[in-house]
């Protein structure tokens, strides 16, 4: 302590971190959320902001963009650090023609063509999953806002650019609700490391409507999201 990625100081994370890709909607979601948010990381611009949410203790950090980052930034939260309870906090595309772009899906669990624990799972089809009680308690914090939230399977992909259409169909035929890129990895290390985890995702575009989420309104969609999973947390 420090790690190679983090400098905050032992005691400096909470217990409770989420986990948002991108590092300015930490630095939003903690100035927008938190009281007392102080940053505690910015290595490689990675901004982690610990304050309180009701009087807990909750970090806020960037996991940064596909499995491989946010495990670096998870490993390290959860032996370094002592995490306990991650919740990624993400945009998502959306599979299904129910779904509507600014609307929550939760992830149950996390199908995937590979993650970086392949390596230790082999011939293991490994089934990642949500932790049961946040994810209880997230639908119960969604449905007391009135935020509309799907619940399932949900697919983590390795590339934004996907140069194979057929897979997306076969997701899509098979119920998946909507891609992102980091829910499985966090899965599996919550698993291996007796940790909680959950992803509570915003949907900013449809890959069957192609419609998406405005910039300037993704700021207020994602609110009920951090909400979410704020109050998830501490239920
Ligand atoms: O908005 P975030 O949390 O970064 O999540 C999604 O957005 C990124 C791709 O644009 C990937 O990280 C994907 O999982
Ligand atoms: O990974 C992602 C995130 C948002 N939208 C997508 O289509 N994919």
């Amino acid at each position: 302590m420090p790690t190679p990625h983090i400098s905050a100081a032992k005691g400096d994370i909470a217990e409770t971190v989420l986990l948002p890709g991108d590092p300015y909607r930490a630095k939003w979601a903690a100035e927008t959320f938190l009281d007392n948010p102080k940053l505690v990381n910015e290595v490689r611009g990675m901004f982690g902001f610990t304050g309180t949410y009701k009087g807990n203790p909750v970090t806020i950090h960037g996991s940064g963009m596909g499995m491989p980052s946010l495990s670096i930034y998870a490993n390290e939260l959860i032996t370094e650090y002592g995490a306990k309870t991650l919740i990624r906090i993400g945009s998502c595309g959306a599979m299904q023609k129910n779904i509507n772009v600014r609307d929550v899906i939760i992830g149950m669990s996390a199908t995937t063509l590979s993650t970086p624990s392949r390596g230790i799972f082999k011939e293991i089809n490994f089934a990642p999953c949500a932790d049961y009680g946040l994810l209880e308690k997230a639908v119960a914090a969604a449905r007391a806002k009135g935020t509309t939230t799907h619940v399932g399977n949900i697919y983590s992909a390795d590339v934004f650019y996907d140069e194979r259409p057929d897979l997306n169909e076969i997701m899509i035929r098979h119920g998946i609700l909507g891609v992102e890129m980091e829910a499985a990895e966090l899965y599996n290390l919550a698993a291996r490391h007796g940790c909680r985890a959950l992803a509570v995702l915003t949907v900013s575009d449809h890959l069957i409507t192609h419609e998406a989420l405005p910039s300037s309104e993704r700021e207020s969609s994602f609110g009920d999201m951090v909400e979410i999973a704020l109050q998830a947390a501490f239920a």
